[in-house]
């Protein structure tokens, strides 16, 4: 392919819960991101990313099982090109570019090398841009506890505060001044819900050698190098602090056969919460609310629990519930073990 026919692909990054998936449904509804294809990666051995993303299925490629950039690498070409192929077979809508959504544990770099370096994805693709989300009510705390985050910023092109509606506009400004002094090269915007443009996500070939968008001297350049830039260089973490330790992190999945009571079902969600605080990082998943006719996805962020949402039907056949925890140095023993209420109590036991 000649460059400007190759195609563009975005990563879009961000620590776990940030609003990628959020994100990516708002802009794939709007007429102008015909054409996209969307390659998803989920942390956790139990898919449910892909049902909550609202692309169409072709055109979706879904990395199970890992974080994109320690354990899938060599499917990322693959998915890369299975979706050209599968695309061009549907001879009304060709590729037109791709958006990469990584695992909020992802480090974007080896992704990025992936399709920098590759031939067979150089000559089809172009690399656009890193998008990274940054969430305004966790941002602070997981800036300070998580190198994966700050590489995640210093890697970015642009960088998009979200959940700018769950906090005051001093807090926004101040996340906003220290992003631009960890990645003076991004810009930085505040997104209010449901504002997003595509535009947004794709800058238009900037590490693109050929574009006249290039720009030397920015993530190219940096790209031996910048990877190895420890957290601790910008100094985010409080005096005196243990270093993180990203390998603490754990990821495990449930999955309940029976409809869950509500009461007792958010009771349970609130009570791990409590007893886990910042350890539970993320909970995700669909939930057979019994007397629901869809499922309720329900996001639990750190310390945040979301809004639950209803889906209209259930995706596929398989109704039961499916919840992924991703924890730091604890966590699992107590869901583990008060999962054993749980399921006694959906059984209509005491
Ligand atoms: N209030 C508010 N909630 C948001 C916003 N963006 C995302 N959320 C909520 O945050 C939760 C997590 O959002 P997701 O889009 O799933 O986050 P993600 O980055 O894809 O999560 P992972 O893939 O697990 O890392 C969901 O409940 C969203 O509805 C926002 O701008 N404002």
């Amino acid at each position: 392919m000649n460059p400007p026919d190759r195609i563009p692909v975005c990563l879009l990054t961000g620590f776990l819960g940030a609003g990628k998936t959020t994100l990516l449904n708002s802009l794939l509804k709007q007429p102008a991101m015909i054409g996209t294809g969307v390659i998803i990666n989920e942390y956790g051995s139990v898919g449910i990313d892909h049902h909550l993303v609202e692309s169409a299925p072709e055109d979706t490629a879904l990395i199970a099982d890992g974080c994109i950039c320690c354990t899938a690498r060599g499917e990322i070409a693959e998915a890369l090109l299975s979706l050209s192929q599968r695309m061009q077979e549907r001879a009304q809508t060709a590729l037109q570019r791709v958006i990469i959504e990584t695992t909020g544990l992802a480090e974007p770099w080896p992704i990025l090398m992936q399709i920098l370096r590759t031939p067979e994805l150089a000559e089809r693709f172009t690399f656009d841009s890193v998008v990274t989300l940054v969430d305004a009510l966790n941002g602070g705390d997981t800036l300070a506890a998580h190198d994966i985050a700050v590489q995640q910023i210093t890697a970015a092109d642009r960088l998009l505060i979200t959940k700018t509606d769950l906090v005051s506009a001093a807090d926004v400004d101040a996340l906003q001044a220290q992003l631009t002094a960890m990645n003076p090269d991004a810009e930085v915007s505040a997104l209010t819900p449901g504002s997003a443009q595509p535009s947004l996500l794709f800058t238009g070939g900037r590490h693109d050698p050929s574009s006249p968008q290039f720009r030397p001297g920015a993530l190219l350049a940096q790209a031996d190098t910048l990877r190895f830039v420890p957290a601790s260089a910008h100094s985010l973490r409080p005096a005196g602090s243990p270093p993180p330790r990203e390998q603490d992190i754990q990821t495990f999945s449930l999955i309940l056969d029976q409809p869950m009571l509500p009461g007792r079902f958010y009771g349970w969600l609130e009570f791990l919460r409590t007893l886990c605080g910042p350890t539970l990082l993320r909970v995700k998943g669909i939930v057979n609310i019994d007397g629901r006719p869809g499922p309720t996805v329900i996001h639990g962020v750190q310390k945040a629990f979301h809004m639950p949402t209803e889906l209209p039907a259930w995706p596929d056949d398989d109704h039961r519930t499916r919840l992924v925890f991703i924890t730091r140095g604890y966590g699992q023993e107590i869901v583990t073990d008060t999962l054993t209420h749980l399921r006694a109590c959906a059984a209509g036991s005491p």
